[in-house]
């Protein structure tokens, strides 16, 4: 049965994070429901990446409070919490193994796992990872091992990754990082077929440094910045407007064919 379409996946409120020394953010909300996909972006350093890891179970917020998947984290252990929320970082792939093949790979994502001599797989963990490395075009990648793949390939095993099981929430960090723009349109059409067949009623949270990368079908926007944060529907927050205020410096956004285009002016 699905879940009703006003189920919050993640609930925020007056979030703050400190590492070591740094107040990497403080006073962030968002709220995410079923089906909604939120963007997440700002300048070098403004802690999306720290928030993609408080948002996927990794990391604790030092203040405010958060629910995920309708728990409240405070006072839960959140390492229970990880198997049930997808996640795609650079961090992880090197985490695993370079002989661990990408059908081992993608299987273990519904575990959280990192060594496949740690699970049992059965058949159907195997058909769900087949069926994702099909839809993210590697589909007679299954027995290649990490270290044999191009870096577009091995991040497409690693979106695959992030969708087994069927999380409700998956939590994207900079998925296009690294890629060609060929590679770059590939994991962006890979995600889209993701969502349109493995993942319509799951939320999706998506880290990125460029509008270009987002996929088409993002709703919500947080945008996070030295002089303020703004969070709201796609099209209220990635505007001229807004970004120019968030980057300090002038700079326009145009739609070309669905996507989002941000181009920094010269200021001289
Ligand atoms: N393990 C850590 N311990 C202490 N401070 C950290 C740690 N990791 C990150 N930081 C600090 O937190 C701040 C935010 O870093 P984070 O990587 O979250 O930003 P970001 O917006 O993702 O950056 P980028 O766009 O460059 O990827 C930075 O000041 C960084 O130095």
């Amino acid at each position: 049965m699905n879940a009703p379409t006003d189920t919050a996946l993640i609930r925020m409120e007056n979030a703050q994070l400190v590492r070591g020394e740094t107040t990497v953010f403080s006073g962030l909300r968002a709220t995410v429901h079923t089906s909604q996909r939120l963007a997440i972006l700002g300048p070098n350093g403004i802690g999306k990446t720290s928030l993609a890891m408080v948002l996927a179970g990794r990391l604790r917020l030092s203040r405010g409070t958060l629910e995920l998947l309708g728990i409240d984290v405070r006072n839960t252990d959140i390492r229970a919490l990880r198997p049930k929320i997808g996640y795609f970082s650079d961090e992880l792939i090197t985490r695993l193994s370079p002989d661990m093949t990408a059908l081992e790979v993608v299987a273990l994502g519904k575990f959280s796992g990192l060594r496949s001599e740690w699970f049992k797989l059965d058949d159907d963990d195997h058909a769900e990872a087949n069926h994702l490395l099909t839809l993210v075009g590697l589909a007679n990648f299954g027995r290649r091992t990490l270290d044999s793949l191009s870096t577009g390939q091995r991040q497409r095993v690693m979106l695959a990754r992030a969708f087994s099981g069927t999380p409700r929430l998956t939590v994207l960090d900079e998925p296009t990082s690294h890629l060609d723009l060929v590679a770059r349109e590939q994991m962006i059409e890979a995600l889209e077929r993701i969502l349109d067949e493995h993942h319509q009623d799951g939320a999706l949270v998506m880290v990125a440094h460029h509008l270009e990368d987002l996929p088409p079908s993002i709703t919500h926007a947080l945008l996070m910045s030295e002089s303020g944060q703004w969070y709201g529907s796609s099209d209220d927050v990635l505007t001229s407007e807004t970004l120019t205020q968030a980057f300090d410096h002038p700079i326009e956004v145009h739609n070309l064919a669905g996507r989002r285009i941000a181009t920094a002016l010269r200021t001289n």
